[in-house]
């Protein structure tokens, strides 16, 4: 290792001692802190589909810069190299449309042995999968209602799409040993006023009771719900708002999933991980960024995700709060996208970990609110960076910016032959 980073490390971890933080604990905790990063990144949420068309559900990657993964192995091989360039564990998320077969398969069929090349790999990289049921980009999708379409027939193809994918969520959890966090995110709304926003509710919370009437091990297999408030085409209803999932989360005993950009646009996540603790057992979180919309920018270390963070931290959550990506940026270096997002959750991390929060909570008890002010300041030009540089260092992860030469090597060696 570097004798600079070993000698700024030393000194941080003095300054650290100094208001009763244990460095070493920090960075064996966050090591263990896997962040799933989400597969559509790498490919504009295509997938790999025989039928593969234009992504719809409201939701759009914009940008065509070069070099997007054109199969699954391309994308295994871009994953890997972003991996590389990030400390500790990390997880996959993985959407059903990843499948991989010869023939065409449809989304009620697809099975466990269409993701067998996923698991290998998993194993291989020694990371948990994730999973989720595709509910948008397909003909039955195409009136922008999937589980709460008022076509039976329509909404039991759906119901059935979720039904395999909970099998294939819970086959990745036994192969690998840890859950697999399957989330439902559907897009139905409407563009315009609805006459009637009942039914369709009642419509979705009947197909949702159906879908999860399978059992499986939690250790296999948690489902997670996700809410929005809207999409592009279904600016004025959605189906699946805040307050019905977070009702149906609670209700039948799922995870719940917050993204970050489906909430009006001064709403933020963090305040709502501690008050959805109380009623549900698992969350998953989207971490995106959302500008002035739901538009998936990549993940800075901004405000909003360091306060995420350090919501989970403080309030002891790790093991029940599950710390997914959600942002597809097509407009810059597709690895570079996961790495960035990937690494400012990681050091958003950290840094929570690295906060005297007794100290915080200590001076707040005593009412003493200048003293919890000035220390949260402080704590923000506390040297956190140059313990990143040593965990980055101790994990063989390039250090700095020194990431971006290898994305940079990549793109032309690789990215640059796809065309
Ligand atoms: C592709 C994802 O499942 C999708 O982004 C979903 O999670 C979402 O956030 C839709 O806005
Ligand atoms: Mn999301």
């Amino acid at each position: 290792m570097n004798p600079n980073i070993e000698t700024a490390y030393a000194l941080a971890k003095q300054q650290y001692a100094a208001q009763g933080v244990d460095v070493d604990a920090a960075i064996a905790a966050l090591d263990n802190i896997p962040v799933s990063m989400h597969c559509w990144q790498g490919d504009d949420v295509t997938g790999f589909e025989a039928s593969a068309g234009a992504l719809t559900g409201g939701i759009q990657a914009t940008g065509n810069y070069p070099g997007k993964a054109r199969s699954a192995a391309e994308l295994r091989q871009d994953l890997e190299l972003a991996m590389s360039l990030i400390p500790g564990a990390k997880r996959l998320n993985l959407h059903a449309i990843y499948l991989e077969s010869e023939q065409p398969v449809a989304r009620d069929q697809i099975k466990p042995e269409h993701f067998a090349n996923w698991v290998e790999w998993a194993k291989k990289m020694n990371i948990g999968l994730d999973f989720n049921p595709s509910c948008f980009s397909h003909p039955l999708s195409a009136d922008g209602l999937t589980l709460s379409h008022p076509d039976a027939k329509v909404r039991q193809f759906w119901i059935d799409h979720c039904k395999a994918s909970r099998r294939i969520s819970a086959y990745f959890g036994k192969e690998l040993g840890t859950a697999s966090v399957m989330n439902i995110w559907i897009p139905d709304g409407m563009k315009d006023l609805p006459a009637d926003r009942l039914a369709p509710r009642q419509r979705l919370l009947a197909a949702l009771d159906e879908v999860i009437s399978e059992k499986f091990d939690e250790a296999h297999h948690i489902d997670a719900v996700e809410s929005k408030l809207f999409g592009i085409g279904a600016e004025s209803y959605t189906v699946g708002s805040n307050e019905f999932y977070m009702g149906y989360a609670a209700s039948r005993n799922v995870a719940l999933c917050l993204d970050a950009g489906h909430f009006h646009p001064t709403e933020v996540i963090s305040d709502k991980i501690s008050a959805a603790s109380l009623y549900v057992k698992h969350l998953l979180l989207h971490v995106s960024r959302p500008v002035r919309w739901d538009s998936d920018h990549v993940v800075l270390l901004d405000d909003e995700t360091q306060a995420i963070a350090t919501e989970i931290v403080r309030n002891e959550l790790l093991d029940r709060v599950h710390i997914g990506l959600d942002f597809f940026d097509a407009s810059i270096n597709r690895i570079a996208a996961w790495v960035i997002g990937t690494r400012n959750m990681k050091k958003a991390l950290l840094r929570a970990l690295l906060e005297p929060t007794q100290t915080l909570r200590d001076v707040e008890a005593k009412w003493d609110f200048s003293s919890r002010l000035a220390l949260m300041e402080e704590t923000k030009s506390m040297p956190w960076q140059a313990v990143w540089d040593y965990v980055c260092a101790r994990n063989g992860v390039a250090v700095g910016a020194d990431w971006l030469a290898t994305v940079k090597n990549y793109e032309t060696e690789v990215l640059a032959t796809r065309k």
